[in-house]
């Protein structure tokens, strides 16, 4: 897959996913990562990218058209066709379900935007889609943007060894991910469930469904709604319930 970034800090973005999953994801040709500065297609000598809002108020606007070059040589830097998607407060909410479309796709163009935002026509001229990654205010769109590239990056296939599959992690299934153990088995700040000793796996698969199906139950009951539950699914519900009902 391949990501180009619209930033004014392209390194900001690389150092992000220059680490970890996303750093092997590159390394392993799974992902490449291109930064387009808008200050590189400014003209002037001052090399403007942002000027005072129309209207007054406070703080500035990004310009168009350093903007709309930049975006262009991104395109034009790979033949494949690209949505632009812009990071705003003002988005669709990102979900798993929507970093595992942005995942399939062969392109993607982040927009990141600073000051007070960019200059309308040009979200309309140019934008595809309008990201959130939650109801928060950042100073700009690459926090945002970095988020994207990892949540996207660790869903290419190979970017995870077995070991750390996607798949068992909280919202992958709809539901929140279970407690994990590791050594010692005997701690000062206790003990690890006896279950997860026994080598009995179908022990070990229904206790870890029950403690993620009860976990989403007690701190996101909402996501329970969606979740398809088995008949299996609501009878360890129950049993789970049932422990707080004594
Ligand atoms: C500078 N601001 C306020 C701004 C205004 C408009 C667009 C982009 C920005 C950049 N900031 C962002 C970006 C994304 C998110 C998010 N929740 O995804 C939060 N903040």
């Amino acid at each position: 897959m391949r990501i180009d970034v619209i930033t004014l800090f392209p390194d900001f973005i690389a150092q992000c996913a220059a680490f970890g999953v996303t750093g092997r994801a590159g390394e392993r040709g799974l992902l490449s990562l291109h930064g387009w500065n808008p200050r590189d297609y400014a003209e002037g000598n001052y090399r403007r990218v942002d000027e005072r809002p129309f209207g007054g108020g406070p703080g500035m606007v990004m310009l168009i058209d350093p903007l709309r070059a930049a975006i262009e040589a991104a395109r034009a830097a790979d033949p494949v066709p690209a949505k632009v998607i812009y990071l705003t407060p003002q988005g669709a909410p990102l979900t798993q379900a929507k970093a595992r479309e942005l995942a399939a796709r062969e392109r993607v163009i982040l927009l990141c935007g600073r000051y007070e935002g960019i200059d309308e026509r040009l979200i309309e001229a140019e934008v595809d889609e309008e990201l959130s990654i939650g109801d928060y205010v950042l100073s700009g769109g690459e926090l945002a943007a970095a988020v994207v590239v990892d949540a996207v990056a660790r869903l290419q296939e190979g970017a995870l060894s077995d070991a750390e599959s996607a798949e068992q992690d909280s919202f992958e299934g709809g539901v929140l991910d279970c407690p994990h153990y590791t050594r010692p088995v005997e701690h000062e700040l206790g003990r690890v469930p006896d279950v997860l000793l026994s080598g009995n796996h179908a022990d070990i698969a229904r206790w870890r469904r029950k403690e993620s199906l009860g976990r989403t139950w007690q701190r996101r009951p909402d996501l329970l709604d969606e979740a398809a539950l088995t008949q299996a699914d609501h009878k360890l519900l129950d049993e789970y319930r049932a422990r707080f009902a004594e």
